[in-house]
C-alpha cells in the first residue's frame, strides 16, 4: 500500500475500523485516508460493507473498534455539541436520495437549514432557490414533491439539501445509480464542477465505472472487510487482486476506459 500523502491535508482518517453486525464483522481492520478537495471513489463487490463504512464515518452505524477523524477531530467520541458543529460541516446524498416524501423539493433543502440556521422565512426560500439552481434544477422543481420528479431530478434534489449548509466534505452513495448514461454522465460533470466552484471534499460509493474514470481523483476498493487497494485509476488498473482484476477489466470496464479515452458519450 502506498505510503500516506504527508503534503495533502487529511479531511477523513480512519485507523483499524471494525464494525459488527452481532457475530459478523463487515468491516475488519479497514484504514483509509480521505485528503481536501479530491474526489474519491469508494468500490467493492455488493454487500462489502462501503455504505456500512459510509455510515459509520457519520455516526449512523456502530464502530467496534478503532479510530476515525473527520477534519482532525474523533467525531464519534466527541460531546453531541460538538458532533454538531462538525456534522453541519458535512452534506449526505444517501441511496435512493431519501427526500421527505411528504415535502416539497425547497421543504426538503430547508430541513437542515431549519435544523441548524436562525433565519426568516423569506431568507429559507431564497437560499433553497439558489441550492435549486446549484444543482441544475429549474425554478418550477421547488413546489414539488418527489413522486413528481423524475429520478435525475430527485438525485439533484438530494444533491442540493446535501449543499443546504455550504458544507466543505459530501458523501454520496451511488450518486449515479438508476440514471441515464447521459443524466448519469451530466451528474459527474455536475459533481466536478461543484468540487471545483465550492472547494469540496467528495467522498463518493459508486458502482459506476465511468465515474471512476471520468472524475475520481482516487478509488479506494474495499472487500473481505478491508482495503484491498487505494490510488488513482493506475494503481487499480495494475492490481492483481482478482475481484479488482475481474472489476476493472472485466468488458464494462474496457468500455469505459474506451469512453474515457476517446472522450466519447457513455455507454449503458
Ligand atoms: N443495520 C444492519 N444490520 C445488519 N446487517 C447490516 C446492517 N446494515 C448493513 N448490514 C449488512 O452489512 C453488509 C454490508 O452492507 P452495505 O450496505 O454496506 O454493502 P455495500 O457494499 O454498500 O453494498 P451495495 O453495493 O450492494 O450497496 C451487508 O451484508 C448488509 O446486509
Amino acid at each position: 500500500m502506498a505510503p500516506p500523502d504527508q503534503s495533502r491535508e487529511v479531511i477523513i482518517s480512519a485507523h483499524d475500523v471494525r464494525v459488527n453486525f452481532g457475530s459478523r464483522f463487515i468491516l475488519d481492520g479497514l484504514s483509509l485516508d480521505v485528503y481536501r478537495g479530491e474526489i474519491l471513489g469508494v468500490v467493492g463487490a455488493s454487500g462489502t460493507g462501503k455504505s456500512v463504512l459510509m455510515r459509520t464515518i457519520i455516526g449512523l452505524a456502530p464502530l467496534h473498534s478503532g479510530q476515525i477523524d473527520v477534519f482532525g477531530m474523533d467525531y464519534l467520541n466527541l460531546r453531541p455539541r460538538e458532533q454538531q458543529r462538525i456534522a453541519r460541516r458535512w452534506g449526505v446524498l444517501f441511496q435512493q436520495g431519501a427526500l421527505f416524501s411528504s415535502l416539497t423539493v425547497k421543504q426538503n433543502i430547508q430541513v437542515p437549514m431549519r435544523e441548524y440556521l436562525k433565519l426568516s422565512p423569506k431568507l429559507l426560500d431564497e437560499l433553497a432557490m439558489l441550492k435549486i439552481a446549484l444543482v441544475g434544477l429549474k425554478p418550477d422543481a421547488a413546489d414539488k414533491r418527489p413522486s413528481e420528479l423524475s429520478g435525475g431530478m430527485i438525485k439533484r434534489a438530494a444533491l442540493a439539501r446535501a449543499l443546504a449548509l455550504d458544507p466543505d466534505l459530501v458523501f454520496l452513495d451511488e450518486p449515479t445509480s438508476g440514471l441515464d448514461p447521459i443524466g448519469a454522465g451530466e451528474f459527474d460533470e455536475l459533481i466536478a464542477t461543484l468540487r471545483q466552484t465550492l472547494g469540496l471534499t467528495v467522498y463518493m460509493v459508486t458502482h459506476d465505472l465511468d465515474s471512476l474514470h471520468a472524475i475520481c481523483d482516487r478509488i479506494v476498493a474495499i472487500g473481505e472487510g478491508r482495503v484491498l487497494a487505494q490510488g488513482p485509476m493506475e494503481t487499480m488498473l495494475a492490481s492483481e487482486h482478482p475481484w479488482l482484476r475481474a472489476y476493472f477489466h472485466g468488458p464494462r470496464a474496457r468500455a469505459a476506459l474506451a469512453t474515457a479515452s476517446n472522450g466519447a458519450k457513455r455507454t449503458s
